[in-house]
């Protein structure tokens, strides 16, 4: 956690006094039950295959609605496998029309709850949601000062999306010189940024960034400011910064009015890959992914009556077909060694699919796609299976091509279609968000449909002349030359790429040339492993000349 360094007035324009009233001084919780605890002894001696499990603690506001606040955080860590004990600081009448009261828990009672999760549960991050008052915000940094955890997750949540107060403005000044200096990440919305920054005009990316710097300042490691409430915007774009870098995380704006809760989720999902030992980046990266994929599952869903409704953090349970397992955030350079598999050389060389695939991967393919034309889908899909669990041990990932249902029962990362397969568009609706879409493009025109359909990647050739594929025209260097600079989306070469010419091919030195598709190099070949093994070293050469 960052350290804590002495506030500085020079930042907080609107401090206010440590005795600050309570924003919300509505009469008080139960008395205490019991005497404070402090640690205790270990319930039993630990064995030797004790689990420790990643924690998160979230201290926030329970919404009645269960779209928001605690009730969110605990689904979102549930689904990402972190446990989630929770502090709650005030409890809200909310529902889908609005929140429609507020009850504070007095700061000493909050301070209590800290003491029992913290002293006892080995916590490895605390997030924070809605913070009351004041008060409640110091006794939070006093109790993280005594306890110190791995990382602190701060949603500055200060407006609910209906409009409602959640934190009024006798809180921003401790916020900013005490809890922000502590945080390895802040993530407020537009809204709550341009608070923080005295109600400055945010309308742009530019001004997104400019506010992510300027928080920044303020002492955080990391700062995320949110895009979701962006107006008049077609992706749904939030602005990372580390300090140094800028990182523009696009995703898809997904259509729907169940979004109650995307900020919560997305600060306790980022909660739960650190936990779990993510690094920040990737982190937010996985979070983004699951809200985007979560708002797909439930766009749909009626619950409630009004104008926004919560979704199901737990959509993975009902849909086997989007586990979890395979929520993969597609990386362009995963095109570099792509490995696509034959039926008919594997059966000339007498291997199994799914051993063709594991030499592919020892000699270090980064991308696979099952090829097989010619195989009955029985066996077609129960080789899948196999090469799914090969794959994803590895972190390689799967892709089928043409077959969206195979693809879909063997939960595969993505599938790869060509111009007369099905659209990308239509297997973008069957597969949802999270996976990989690649489409076989020869054409300037053909890349853009691809891109305007949802693909991740394009594949284009034929560069050289092959065999593998009949009627396949060759493009040559012009014609992937051409395709290339047109596209929006990365790509791989394809079509009678070897050894011989593989260095070529990179040397052309395009700039979303990501790498390059092969069959027969690899696979009409008696050991798969060390040809693939030769091919890396080759474009690898390659790259590092051009
Ligand atoms: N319709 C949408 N489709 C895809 N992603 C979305 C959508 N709406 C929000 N997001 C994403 O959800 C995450 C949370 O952002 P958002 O700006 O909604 O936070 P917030 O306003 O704090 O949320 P809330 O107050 O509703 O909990 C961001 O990564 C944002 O890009
Ligand atoms: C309790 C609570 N926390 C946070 C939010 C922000 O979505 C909300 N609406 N309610
Ligand atoms: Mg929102």
């Amino acid at each position: 956690m960052a350290s804590v360094s002495a506030p500085s007035a020079a930042l907080s324009p609107h401090r206010t006094s440590a005795s600050a009233a309570l924003l919300f001084p509505y009469p008080c919780f139960s008395p205490r039950v019991s005497p404070a605890p402090t640690a205790r002894p270990r319930r039993l001696a630990v064995s030797a295959r004790a689990m420790p499990w990643p924690h998160v603690l979230t201290v926030a506001g329970s919404d009645s609605g269960a779209g928001a606040g605690i009730q969110a955080d605990i689904k979102a860590c549930a689904a990402l496998g972190a446990y989630c004990s929770s502090v709650i600081t005030a409890v809200t009448a909310q529902n889908t029309v609005g929140v429609q009261g507020v009850h504070a828990v007095p700061e000493e009672f909050v301070g209590e709850q800290l003491k029992s999760v913290l002293a006892d549960m080995s916590v490895d991050v605390v997030k924070t949601g809605m913070l009351p008052s004041a008060g409640i915000v110091k006794v939070l940094c006093e109790n993280l000062r005594k306890f110190p955890v791995k990382a602190l997750v701060v949603d500055p949540v200060m407006v609910s999306t209906s409009g409602d107060t959640l934190s009024g403005p006798s809180t921003l000044a401790t916020y900013r010189d005490e809890l922000f200096p502590m945080a390895d990440i802040v993530t407020p919305n537009v809204k709550e940024a341009s608070k923080l920054l005295g109600d400055v005009s945010l309308q742009t990316i530019s001004d997104m960034r400019s506010a992510a710097e300027s928080i920044y300042k303020l002492g955080p490691k990391h700062v995320l400011v949110k895009g979701g409430d962006m107006p008049d915007s077609t992706d749904a774009i939030d602005v990372f910064f580390d300090g140094e870098e800028f990182i523009e995380l696009h995703g898809l704006r997904i259509k729907t009015s169940n979004t109650h809760g995307t900020g919560c989720t997305l600060a306790s999902c980022i909660a739960a890959e650190l936990a779990k030992g993510a690094t920040m980046l990737h982190a937010v990266e996985v979070a983004k992914k699951f809200v985007e994929s979560a708002l797909y599952h439930s766009k749909d869903l009626v619950i409630g009556n009004g104008p926004q409704g919560p979704f199901d953090h737990l959509f993975s349970l009902n849909s086997p077909l989007h586990k979890m397992g395979s929520l993969h955030k597609f990386n362009p350079d995963d095109l570099f060694l792509y490995a696509v598999t034959d039926s008919g050389m594997n059966k000339k060389w007498g291997r199994s699919i799914k051993d063709a695939v594991k030499a592919a991967i020892e000699g270090g393919a980064t991308i696979v796609q099952l090829r097989e034309k010619d195989t009955e889908t029985r066996e077609f899909l129960e080789a899948a299976k196999a090469c799914v669990e090969i794959c994803r041990s590895s972190g390689v990932p799967l892709l089928i091509n043409d077959r969206v249902d195979v693809a879909l029962a063997c939960n595969a990362d993505g599938v790869h279609v060509g111009q007369s397969d099905m659209p990308a568009w239509e297997v973008r609706e069957l597969l949802g968000p999270g996976k990989i879409i690649g489409v076989s493009c020869k054409t300037p025109a053909q890349a853009g449909q691809a891109w305007k359909d949802g693909a991740d990647y394009i594949g284009c050739g034929g560069v050289f002349p092959t065999t593998t594929k009949a009627n396949n025209p060759t493009l040559g260097f012009e014609g992937l030359r051409t395709v290339c600079l047109a596209s929006k989306l990365p790509v791989v070469a394809i079509g009678g790429i070897n050894t011989g010419n593989a260095g070529s091919v990179m040397e052309l030195g395009l700039p979303n040339l990501k790498g390059v598709a092969v069959v027969s190099a690899l696979f009409d070949r008696e050991c798969v492993a060390t040809e693939t093994r030769s091919l890396r070293s080759i474009l690898m050469n390659a790259c590092s000349r051009s």
